[in-house]
């Protein structure tokens, strides 16, 4: 289908999925990217992890004990879930029909794997991996979260590595560098705005 905007209607809305590695930073730039005002829908996952202070439900995330995460399962409430270092965490097929309607660009934030079942459901997905400029440094930012033992911080690690080498199933990779999250908030931007004006927009069906 051609570019709606060459009909004076505004642009397809888009599916975008943000992923990465755990402590990259994916919260933190999508957070930068809602505080300097760009319009897009943040898809609110279920999560069966306890609340952490300053966190809100229903903003963060939707926080469900673990009986209601496995009835949702059950009940094929879920587009795809995923236990994440041994809590689940999924999309509830209403937040995502919610979003596409609000007619925003629609922003998914999910781990790799997770994102990889999206490119199975919805191949016209826009795929943006987050990575971060070195192992190393996903180290200090996992330490300074400080929401990780020594031994889970190791753990995140180690998929850390697969999960980078699974960046050749993404359509963009932005690194988050070190102090530097205007500048990654500003090309996921600029991705967004480039895939708005192709001629041929990516077109999802969900
Ligand atoms: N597959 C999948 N992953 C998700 C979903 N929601 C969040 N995640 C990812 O789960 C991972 C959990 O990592 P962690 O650092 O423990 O996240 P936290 O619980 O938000 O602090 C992050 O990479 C999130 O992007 C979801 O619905 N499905
Ligand atoms: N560009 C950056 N420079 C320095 N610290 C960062 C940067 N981006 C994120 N952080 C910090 O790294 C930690 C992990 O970020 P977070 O957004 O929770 O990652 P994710 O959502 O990918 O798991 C947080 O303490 C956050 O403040």
């Amino acid at each position: 289908m051609l570019n709606p905007l060459l009909e004076g209607k505004p642009a397809t809305p888009l599916l975008v999925v943000i992923s990465g590695p755990s402590g990259v930073g994916k919260d933190s730039v999508l957070m930068r990217m809602r505080e300097l005002g760009f319009p897009f829908h943040f898809v609110v996952t279920a999560n069966s992890r306890p609340k952490r202070p300053g966190e809100i439900d229903g903003f963060d995330y939707h926080f469900v004990t673990t009986e209601r995460f496995e009835q949702m399962i059950r009940e094929d409430e879920l587009l795809e879930w995923a236990d994440v270092y041994g809590q689940y965490k999924g999309i509830p097929k209403f937040e995502v029909r919610q979003a596409m309607a609000s007619g925003r660009d629609v922003i998914l934030r999910i781990n790799v794997d997770g994102a990889a079942t999206i490119k199975r459901i919805a191949p016209e997905a826009l795929f943006i991996f987050l990575a971060p400029s070195s192992l190393d440094e996903l180290r200090h930012r996992l330490t300074l979260r400080r929401t990780e033992s020594a031994d889970e911080i190791e753990q995140r690690l180690a998929v850390a590595a697969h999960e980078l080498e699974q960046a050749r199933l993404f359509d963009y990779v932005v690194i988050n560098h070190e102090s530097r999250l205007d500048e990654a908030a500003g090309q996921i931007r600029a991705i967004i705005m480039a895939e708005k004006l192709r001629v041929y927009p990516r077109q999802v069906t969900l």
